[in-house]
Order: C-alpha cells, then sequence, then structure tokens
C-alpha cells in the first residue's frame, strides 16, 4: 500500500480581507510532500509562499480546501487542538533565529524542552547541531551561523515530524549558509525528520529531494530529484 504523505492539500486557499481589497495569497493548492524528504519552496517575493508555510505549520487556517497531515484534516481542527498540533509536531526555523538574547544556547533550548511530549536533552540537541562546546554562550557570543545552528538544536530537540525553515539562510553569507544546510541535510538523513525549506536562494534546490516552483498563490511547477546533492556543494 503506497505510503501515507506527511502533507497533501487539495484546492487549498487562502484570502486576506474582504470585497475589492481583498488579497488572494493561495489560489488553490494542490501540494505532495511525502514523508522523509526535504522539500524546497521557490517563488517571487509575495507568491504565497510563507502563507502556506503557515498553513501547512498550524499559524494560520485556510480560506478553503483541504489540507492533510499524515491523512488526517487539520482545517477542521479547533483552536485547542491546532496547538497542540503544532506542539507536537512541528519546529521552526526562522530567519533571524528568534533566540531569548537573555538565555543560553542551553537554556533557549530547555524552554522548548520543557514543555515538550518526547524531548531529547537539550545537551544533545546541541551536539547534533555541532554545538556541544557553546553550551554556556549567549547568543551575543555566538556567530549568526552558530545562532542559526542553536535555532535548529531547539526545533529538533522536541523531535518534531516535521521541520519549518523560512529564510534559514536569509541572514547569512554563502559558506555560512553552506554549513547551516549542512546540519538540516544531515537531520534529514539521520531522523528521517520531513524537512520544508522556503528561500530566496535557488542554488538550495540541489539538495532538496522535491522543489515546489510557486508563483502568484499557485504552485506552477514541481521537480522530483532522485539524487539530492550533498549540501556541501550548494554555493550561492
Ligand atoms: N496577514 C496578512 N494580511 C494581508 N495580506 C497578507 C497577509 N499575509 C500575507 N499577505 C499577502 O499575501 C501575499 C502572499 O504573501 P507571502 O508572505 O505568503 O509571500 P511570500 O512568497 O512568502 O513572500 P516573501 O518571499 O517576500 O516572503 C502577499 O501579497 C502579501 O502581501
Amino acid at each position: 500500500m503506497a505510503q501515507i504523505p506527511a502533507f497533501e492539500t487539495h484546492g487549498l486557499t487562502r484570502t486576506f480581507g474582504s470585497g475589492g481589497t481583498a488579497v488572494h495569497a493561495l489560489r488553490g493548492v494542490d501540494l505532495v510532500v511525502p514523508e522523509g524528504e526535504i522539500a524546497v519552496l521557490l517563488g517571487p517575493s509575495g507568491s504565497g509562499k510563507s502563507t502556506l508555510l503557515n498553513l501547512l505549520g498550524g499559524l494560520d487556517r485556510p480560506s478553503g480546501g483541504r489540507l492533510d497531515f499524515f491523512g488526517r484534516d487539520l482545517a477542521g481542527l479547533d483552536d485547542r487542538a491546532l496547538t497542540r498540533y503544532r506542539r507536537d509536531n512541528i519546529g521552526f526555523v526562522f530567519q533571524f533565529y528568534n533566540l531569548m538574547p537573555s538565555l543560553t544556547a542551553l537554556e533557549n533550548i530547555r524552554l522548548v524542552t520543557e514543555i515538550a511530549k518526547d524531548p531529547i536533552p537539550p545537551e544533545e540537541a546541541l551536539q547534533k547541531v555541532g554545538l556541544g562546546d557553546r553550551t554556556h554562550h549567549f547568543p551575543a557570543q555566538l556567530s549568526g551561523g552558530e545562532q542559526q545552528r542553536v535555532a535548529i538544536a531547539r526545533a529538533i530537540a522536541k523531535q518534531p515530524r516535521v521541520l519549518f525553515c523560512d529564510e534559514p539562510t536569509g541572514a547569512l553569507d554563502s559558506r555560512t549558509g553552506t554549513a547551516v544546510l549542512g546540519v538540516l541535510q544531515r537531520i534529514n538523513r539521520e531522523t528521517g525528520t520531513t524537512i520544508l525549506i522556503v528561500t530566496h536562494a535557488a542554488a538550495t534546490a540541489a539538495m532538496a529531494h522535491r522543489v515546489i516552483h510557486f508563483g502568484d498563490g499557485t504552485i506552477r511547477r514541481v521537480e522530483v530529484n532522485p539524487a539530492p546533492a550533498p549540501a556541501e556543494e550548494v554555493v550561492w
């Protein structure tokens, strides 16, 4: 029997506002993201990538259509159930890391592990991103790439089924960004975590199993890559 995908959407729409000023951010998205893949979303600014990520991550609700997570329709969940879905299943990594400046790397991760259902120890999460020797550093004592790796450690510490990365290398130079992508690829390979990356760095597509090209609120094209390149070869 075919495996149930991590995400499957049919005719997914999201409209902001109404009447003449309505913005149709998503205009009917049909998407499949199989479990265990790295999927990269590419598209011009304003094409709806972040809106889609917010819907898949349970941060926002669709205006219409179907949105399934392992066969379960998220559109029908009430606020509490959606919060639980997000807390139990999804890790988020953002462009500007969003670390608490007054807390050490370890303490930033503890904020998450203390409320997670089945977390790994914060120290182990930091080791997984190659920062086992930076546990007691504050964000200001870390480079941008290291701060992003702490943010990744925080996101994976609760062992999410899916990791969402919105412009994870957007604030980094190419070499540092490549190292961050290497960490994401290793996590995908070692734990089978499904990873969705939204990026303007088109070169990232080379390391993806699936590249989703977005334009004007719809999917223009999907490329399936049978042999993703090592992240170390991604340069932009
Ligand atoms: N909360 C909101 N209220 C009104 N309009 C919104 C809202 N969020 C997004 N939009 C609009 O929806 C459209 C899609 O935005 P979205 O942020 O998803 O694009 P994007 O592809 O992620 O862009 P970028 O690459 O610049 O981040 C844009 O026209 C945007 O202005």
